[in-house]
């Protein structure tokens, strides 16, 4: 696991690097899209390239990591919605090569074996983008998750709910209970993992993934087992790092031609 500690602009500009390289060496490659706070600078960066640069996803396809259940399809906080918003939409992905689990099956079983289904057929996911809950969640893996486990239906902690609800009017209330989720197991097939962290607030769940016991009470710990996973932080995300000066040292020594 690659650990690196920079200003929230770096980062950001760090991941929409390694997702440039891997799409212009790979036109058609599979991305795994991630909703919250985290990953929205990436989207801003990749959003310019593609203005600026003509970087472009025509050939791309994306899956995105999880699912409100029961919003409704014009709800703007539904993860379909925000993704469209924040990134599919100011890029050229072809109409229906972004995908998510849908939280407005009758089946959502059913739902989720399809989904799963849907992401091998693709060929599976190139680059994963996560966040991680405060909590330690990825995706919505919530604390006491199947280490093993792949998509399904999954009941949102007291935690994510309070977490989220400043999305949903700051009323709790509003959050919904249920999701889907892309499971740790279905994570960690993706072949790349990039993970953002900024602030206080995800220091404790930052120290954990990385340096903390695999255990399913801090779900991302799992990200330890795979052989390609990096994890972007600020100072502040950092800041309870045991080995913090380490991870310092490393990246300033890295050679440029290595990417993440
Ligand atoms: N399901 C999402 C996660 O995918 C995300 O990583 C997490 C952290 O969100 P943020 O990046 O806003 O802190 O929130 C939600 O619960």
């Amino acid at each position: 696991m690659e650990v690196v500690i920079a200003p929230a602009e770096e980062l950001a500009r760090l991941a929409a690097d390694a997702i440039e390289k891997l799409v212009r060496s790979k036109p058609d490659a599979v991305l795994g899209l991630a909703t919250g706070s985290s990953p929205l600078k990436v989207y801003d960066e990749l959003a310019r390239r593609h203005t600026e640069d003509g970087l472009s996803f025509a050939a791309a396809r994306a899956f995105m990591l999880d699912e409100y259940v029961g919003l409704p399809a014009d709800h703007p906080e539904r993860y379909r919605n925000v993704i469209e918003k924040e990134i599919a939409s100011r890029v050229d992905f072809a109409p229906g090569a972004v995908q998510g689990p849908d939280g407005l099956a009758d089946d959502l079983p059913t739902a989720c074996a399809a989904y799963e289904q849907a992401i091998v057929e693709a060929g599976g996911v190139d680059l994963q983008i996560l966040g991680i809950g405060t909590d330690g969640h990825i995706a919505f893996n919530e604390p006491g998750s199947s280490l093993a486990s792949r998509t399904r239906i999954k009941t949102l902690t007291q935690q994510t709910r309070e977490d989220n609800a400043r999305f949903f009017e700051d009323d709790i209330d509003k959050v919904p209970h249920h999701c889907l989720t892309q499971g740790l197991a279905t994570i960690m097939s993706a072949r790349h993992l990039v993970l953002l962290a900024t602030g206080k607030g995800k220091a404790e769940a930052v120290h954990q993934l990385t340096e903390g016991a695999v255990s399913a009470l801090w779900p991302a710990t799992i990200m330890q087992m795979h052989p390609h996973a990096t994890v972007l932080v600020d100072d502040a995300a950092a800041s309870r790092l045991q080995l913090a000066g380490y991870y310092r040292q490393t990246f300033a020594s890295k050679p440029d031609w290595q990417g993440l």
